[in-house]
């Protein structure tokens, strides 16, 4: 399976955001966005569904901590289109992570790990990355 991007010593504040922009594509059946410590700490799994593991347009999100997942949330409002570009802005706090997607369409997420800064970004699956911002 193809590996998408991974960044790593982000060190990324809270109160910054990611911006992650790309192409979905054609025939995807999913993507994902984890960001987090590392690859086995993850403060937020970003993960739309287009039909993957029995889910038809849904988004799941979830932690892993120590590489155990948690408990999985998910949102059956699916702003995202098989070939559309597409733009995800993920800010945080210790409290809680935002996710604003298309539409002006928010995710929030609880910040499970406490993490006061995110050191670890990973894009995978059905998607090409065209630009990714750290402001
Ligand atoms: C009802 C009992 C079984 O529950 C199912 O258990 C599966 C295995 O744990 C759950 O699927 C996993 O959900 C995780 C989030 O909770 C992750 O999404 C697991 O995938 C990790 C992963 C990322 N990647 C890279 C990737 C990502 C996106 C597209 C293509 C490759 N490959 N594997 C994914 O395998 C799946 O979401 C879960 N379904 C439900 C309804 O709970």
């Amino acid at each position: 399976m193809e590996c998408g991007l991974v960044a790593t010593h982000l060190n990324i504040q809270a109160g910054e955001c990611i911006k992650v922009k790309g192409k979905i594509l054609p025939e995807a059946k999913g993507f994902a966005v984890n960001v987090g410590k590392d690859r086995s700490n993850l403060v937020l799994h970003f993960n739309p569904r287009f039909d993957s593991h029995g889910d038809v347009n849904v988004i799941v999100c979830n932690s892993m901590e120590d590489g155990m997942w948690g408990t999985e949330e998910r949102e059956t409002d699916f702003p995202f289109q098989q070939g559309d570009k597409t733009e995800i802005c993920i800010s945080f706090d210790t409290a809680e992570l935002t996710v604003k997607l298309a539409g002006d369409k928010e995710i929030v997420f609880p910040n499970r790990l406490g993490l006061e800064n995110i050191e670890y970004l990973a894009v995978e699956g059905d998607f090409a990355i065209k630009a990714i911002k750290f402001s």
